[in-house]
């Protein structure tokens, strides 16, 4: 166990990397590093929070194989894969070497046609090999949404996970962001001896202080990803004081409540959001931004086509173009002003505006966020902390190193905890301390109880040892019966691309 001024306060049956054996091993890493637009960082902070995790791993002796997704390349509609080089993980590759001086391999599969990539094939054997003879530093695996397997529930999901295992000796989820249980958050548990990453572990703790805020609480969610936000909101509604909204959430809410047509907003999110104006009926707690920039086109900021509007004048069945950003002067109503100036803890999942043309409502809600000293306020999201970070650059950093404020890797997550009012609801996090239970792996529960795990093993799913793998990855073609892992361990088939096969009766 670590130096406990340096622990987070984590629920204990939660598996730590810190309390695993990692030397020698090869560490599959889950992080959120989606910070990559059109092939370029934005953002750093998400990778530089995982990098303690990282030396962590390193300084224990373990050689990590990392692994993220970038944006969303499934087309659930056209139900095809993109690979487009924009959304590869080049970019965090060479921020990482940059910023360690270590190489970092990147493994190319070949996608399928629009299907995406089908296998981890054996080319992956050589960097294996390097990788055990700290010839170069770490594995980058490509975009995990790349592979046909990750967002897939049935056999491609478990081939892939299965190949997966077969890479590493042990599995670490640092990827707070990535509340989806997806193949490289969720499944990959059921194979492999899991751990909690550093990052991870900060995120639960903080998460946590949400759930007893100080009141008044105030939230403001806003931004696209409508389809997983709109979810959690009526419960997050349950939670806060006040709730306010931007950008489509906002505008689906709008066409609901005021019987508005607004363009691009789908007649389906208008059903969804008549939840919350009925919601909203009787405790009132949503405090409406009243001003709002309408544009004709999405196509940029054209001068003579966007011009602010008020509710005031909604009138039911009339159409409006897009709604793009809410205007600053909505922060200088008197409802507004007051809910954010009396809040003791403010939520923030928000950018206000179709960015990168329609930015002065996030900017201005940052800086009257901030006059409020008194509050502890959180921010979470890649794009939300993307937008504070360039639209208000001082008050970013200086956010960074204040007691007042926390800026959480994920803010999907944020509000899934909210919905679930349980961090440890959250599926992959569940999945990590079920796994403990399944591997007998040590938790400071069962540490502190004396009874030490992995000693005592009924029913458990064993993995292979790394010196059966590492001499797979030596010989790749020459077939080799599996060893035994004990009546219960799961049963090994050799698969086309030389990595082996669990049992998937683990599923
Ligand atoms: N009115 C609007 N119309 C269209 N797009 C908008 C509008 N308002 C915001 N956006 C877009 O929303 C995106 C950010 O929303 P998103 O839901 O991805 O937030 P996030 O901070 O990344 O949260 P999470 O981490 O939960 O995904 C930005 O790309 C921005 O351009
Ligand atoms: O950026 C994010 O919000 C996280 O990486 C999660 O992405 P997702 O919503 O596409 O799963």
């Amino acid at each position: 166990m670590g130096d406990s001024k340096y622990e987070y306060k984590v629920d204990p049956r939660l598996p730590l990397v810190q309390d695993a054996d990692l030397q020698d091993k090869i560490v599959l890493l889950r992080v959120d590093h989606n910070v990559v637009k059109k092939g370029k960082i934005l953002d750093q902070y998400r990778i530089d929070c995982t990098l303690a995790t990282l030396y962590n791993i390193a300084e224990r002796g373990g050689r990590p194989i990392l692994m993220t997704h970038v944006n969303r390349p499934y087309d659930k509609k056209t139900k095809t894969l993109k690979c487009d080089p924009n959304d590869a993980v080049d970019a965090v590759v060479t921020y990482l070497q940059r910023k360690l001086r270590i190489k970092f391999a990147v493994p190319n599969f070949q996608p399928r046609g629009d299907k995406g990539i089908l296998d981890i094939d054996t080319s992956i054997n050589h960097l294996i090999h390097d990788l055990r003879e700290r010839r170069i530093g770490g594995i980058y695996l490509p975009n995990t949404r790349w592979f046909a397997g990750e967002e897939d529930k049935g056999e491609q999901m478990q081939r892939f996970v299965v190949q997966l295992a077969g890479l590493a000796d042990c599995y670490v989820n640092d990827a707070f962001g990535s509340w989806q249980p997806h193949a490289t958050t969720f499944h990959i548990t059921k194979l492999l001896p899991s751990y909690a990453g550093l990052l991870m572990q900060s995120e639960l703790e903080h998460v946590s202080e949400i759930l007893r805020p100080s009141r008044p609480f105030v939230s403001i969610v806003a931004g696209s990803k409508y389809d997983t936000k709109i979810g959690p909101l009526s419960k997050i509604y349950e939670t806060v004081d006040h709730l306010l909204l931007g950008g489509v959430v906002y505008n689906a809410y709008l066409c609901a409540k005021y019987g508005v047509k607004i363009k691009g907003v789908d007649d389906s999110d208008v059903e969804l959001a008549k939840g919350l104006v009925k919601q909203d009926e009787q405790a009132k707690k949503l405090v409406e931004l009243p001003y709002l920039v309408e544009s004709d086109t999405l196509d940029g900021r054209k001068e003579g086509q966007y011009r602010t509007i008020s509710t005031a004048d909604f009138k039911p069945g009339h159409s409006y173009g897009y709604i793009l950003d809410t205007d600053p002067k909505s922060f200088e109503v008197p409802e507004v002003a007051r809910a954010l100036s009396e809040a003791k803890t403010i939520f923030v999942n928000a950018v206000m505006g179709f960015t990168p043309f329609f930015f002065e409502g996030t900017k201005k809600m940052d800086e009257v966020i901030d006059s409020n000293t008194g509050a502890q306020k959180y921010y979470g999201g890649g794009d939300t902390l993307q937008e504070l970070k360039s639209l208000n650059p001082g008050l970013y950093h200086a956010a960074i190193d204040n007691s007042k404020y926390y800026l959480f890797t994920g803010g999907g997550t944020v509000l899934t905890v909210i919905e679930k009012n349980d961090p440890y609801g959250l599926e992959p996090v569940k999945a990590l301390m079920d796994n403990a239970v399944a591997f007998g792996t040590p938790t400071r529960a069962s540490l502190r109880s004396g009874e030490a795990n992995g000693h005592n093993l009924p029913n458990l799913k064993v993995p292979p040892t790394s010196t059966y793998y590492a001499s797979l990855f030596e010989s790749p073609r020459v077939s080799k019966t599996p060893p035994s892992s004990g009546a219960n361990g799961p049963v090994f088939t050799r698969m086309d691309s030389g990595i082996k096969s669990y049992d998937t009766a683990a599923f």
